[in-house]
């Protein structure tokens, strides 16, 4: 069994180059939308790919770049495709990405009047791994982005880290790889300027060599390319490109 995974963007929230920071996770008989940001059908029509062949989605934080499609997927579920697909979301999120997200556009009166009238939501305990199909298995870590603002960065199959939107945290990078066996790492990476909000270039090169080699950046800006050569170890995920796990 092949674990696949296929960033349909990789670019941060305001990119005009890239789609946003969305991706696919196929196991053979499951596909799992990690995100599901404004750009994502359009994402997915270009490769040829439709919120037809999702079996799931799985929100890491509300932004525009990582929610703003659910709106298009919950509307062709419910009218065009008639059923319900499992939402995996943090459970402190549920409420808020109904009340201060989705509501306005999805509200329906005697038809859609919460998550549950378009989804199978499964809300998910921090810290606890979850079986989502036959071969993946995901564990949500809490990491800082925005403060007051909850996101969830993703430990696959106890050897994969996905990161969410989130600020520097070398010492969780440091211990996932030496107490916890991870051999791959996904990282968002703002390239210039002060990381607020978001992990920057700079503070991804100080890692230690050997956490560099299984750096791959994603989540990142349109001058992407001024920058390849410049990242020690660390390679760019590539958009629509399929990684195998
Ligand atoms: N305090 C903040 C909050 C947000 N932002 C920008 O808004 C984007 C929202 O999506 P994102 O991918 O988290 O990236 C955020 C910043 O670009 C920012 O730069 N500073
Ligand atoms: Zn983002
Ligand atoms: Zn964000």
């Amino acid at each position: 069994m092949n674990l696949e995974l296929q960033m349909i963007g990789t670019g941060s929230a305001f990119a005009k180059s890239y789609f946003n920071n969305n991706a696919l996770l196929q196991d053979g008989e499951f596909t799992l939308l990690i995100d599901c940001g404004v750009t994502a059908p359009l994402a997915l029509h270009q490769l040829g790919k439709s919120f037809e062949d999702i079996d799931a989605v799985l929100i890491t934080h509300i932004h525009a770049d990582h929610v703003g499609g659910l709106e298009e997927l919950a509307f062709k579920m419910k009218f065009t495709y008639k059923r319900k697909i499992k939402l995996y979301i943090a459970e402190t999120l549920t409420q808020i990405l109904w009340d201060h997200s989705l509501k306005g556009g999805l509200y329906q009166a005697g038809e859609i009047a919460s998550l549950e009238d378009l989804f199978e939501v499964c809300p998910l305990v921090p810290g606890k791994p979850y079986e989502l199909s036959e071969h993946i298995r995901i564990e949500l870590i809490r990491t800082e982005h925005i403060p007051g603002k909850n996101s969830y960065s993703l430990y696959v199959n106890d050897h994969i880290f996905y990161s969410a939107d989130m600020i520097h945290h070398p010492e969780l990078l440091k211990h996932l790889v030496e107490d916890r066996g991870c051999s791959v790492i996904f990282h968002d990476c703002q390239l210039e300027g002060p990381g607020v909000v978001h992990t920057t270039l700079t503070e991804l090169m100080a890692l230690p060599e050997e956490i560099r080699r299984i750096v791959h950046l994603m989540h990142y800006g349109d001058n992407k390319d001024e920058f390849v050569g410049r990242t020690g170890e660390m390679v760019f995920m590539e958009q629509g490109r399929t990684y195998l796990l």
